[in-house]
């Protein structure tokens, strides 16, 4: 919780029941109603020009991803290089935001990185589970920021939080917080993975983005990847509410980060029409919304081609994601 007394309406304290009284106070989620949202959008489409910024915009907001235990050096160097120049042929195609891998391989993307404006994020807390003691979790975390990272993506302990330990979760977020920090510099962000696929019901996304914020995270991010469903419309759009209505009460913006099976432009689009009309133009940037994905980075370069010349380039044209 912030030192400055909470606004009308937030606890009053970081206790359990005080948590619990606050969470199991916010309204209910109109889940047919966020589901309708989010298929109404399906029949949405821009058009040329609108699109060609929505292209470039979403390729500027990618989390270019790779979180497998088969990652290597090369293909950190690989990836890192697909973000700074995403297709060799063509300048005017917008860098990534970030790279995001394993805390082991920060040094690499560091290194292969260095002098450009895309970030270093990277996984941290025992990512994917979050099994682990907090001393290994905020271990893994302050080795991360020693090596160069500039986001960490931590994720919560969802068993504590369907246990109805919302302390628990909120005191880890604010120790890996801690943890973030630089000497002498800005603290590495911190985005919070509240796992969406196991969380049960859309209620539970909407709290657990809000002890999330409440603990002082930069962004809340939906999903690690390694759980199906991972980011969905109606969840993206239950944590939009949340960080619209978060900044409301508390005047800190908050970022939103769906990752996990976003592989297509349409997919991608849907995305920020989404955030244009539940935020409003204030999170269409990548410092308030990112697209964290392992191979989206490729459709959006297709369509753009598509876009430009009227043709897509041919199969081999881009590197694998
Ligand atoms: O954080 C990002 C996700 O791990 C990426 O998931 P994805 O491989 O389904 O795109």
């Amino acid at each position: 919780m912030p030192d400055t007394a909470p606004a009308p309406g937030l606890p009053r304290s970081t206790d359990n029941a005080s948590l619990r009284a606050f969470l199991h106070g916010l309204p209910g989620v109109d889940e047919v109603g966020a589901r309708a949202r989010a298929a109404a959008l399906a029949t949405r489409s821009l058009k040329t020009t609108a699109k060609a910024h929505a292209i470039d915009l979403a390729i500027r907001m990618v989390d270019l991803t790779t979180l497998e235990g088969a990652d290597t050096p090369g293909k950190v160097r690989a990836l890192s290089a697909k973000a700074r120049r995403p297709d060799p042929d063509d300048r005017d195609v917008p860098q990534v935001a970030a790279v995001c891998v394993y805390p082991d391989l920060v040094p690499v993307a560091v290194d292969a990185l260095r002098g450009s404006p895309v970030a270093v994020a990277s996984v941290a807390t025992a990512f994917p589970a979050g099994r682990a003691p907090l001393a290994a979790k905020l271990a893994d975390t302050r080795q991360a920021v020693a090596d160069g990272a500039d986001e960490i993506d931590m994720v919560i302990d969802r068993g504590a939080f369907l246990a109805g330990d919302y302390r628990k979760v909120h005191d880890e977020i604010v120790a890996v917080r801690e943890a973030c920090a630089r000497p002498g510099g800005e603290p590495a962000h911190l985005k919070v993975i509240l796992e969406t696929g196991e969380l049960a019901a859309y209620d539970n996304v909407r709290r657990a983005s809000w002890l999330a914020m409440l603990a002082g995270a930069d962004f809340i991010k939906t999903s690690t990847g390694k759980v199906t469903p991972a980011a969905t419309l109606p969840v993206t759009l239950i944590m939009l509410e949340a960080v619209r209505d978060f900044r409301a009460a508390t005047g800190r913006q908050v970022g939103v980060k769906p990752a996990g099976g976003i592989r297509t432009t349409k997919d991608a689009l849907r995305h920020l029409v989404l955030v244009n009309e539940t935020t409003g133009p204030d999170w269409l940037d990548p410092s308030w919304f990112r697209l964290g994905a392992s191979s989206l980075l490729n459709d959006l370069l297709m369509q753009r081609t598509r876009l430009a010349t009227g043709t897509y380039p041919g199969p081999d044209h881009y590197t694998l994601d």
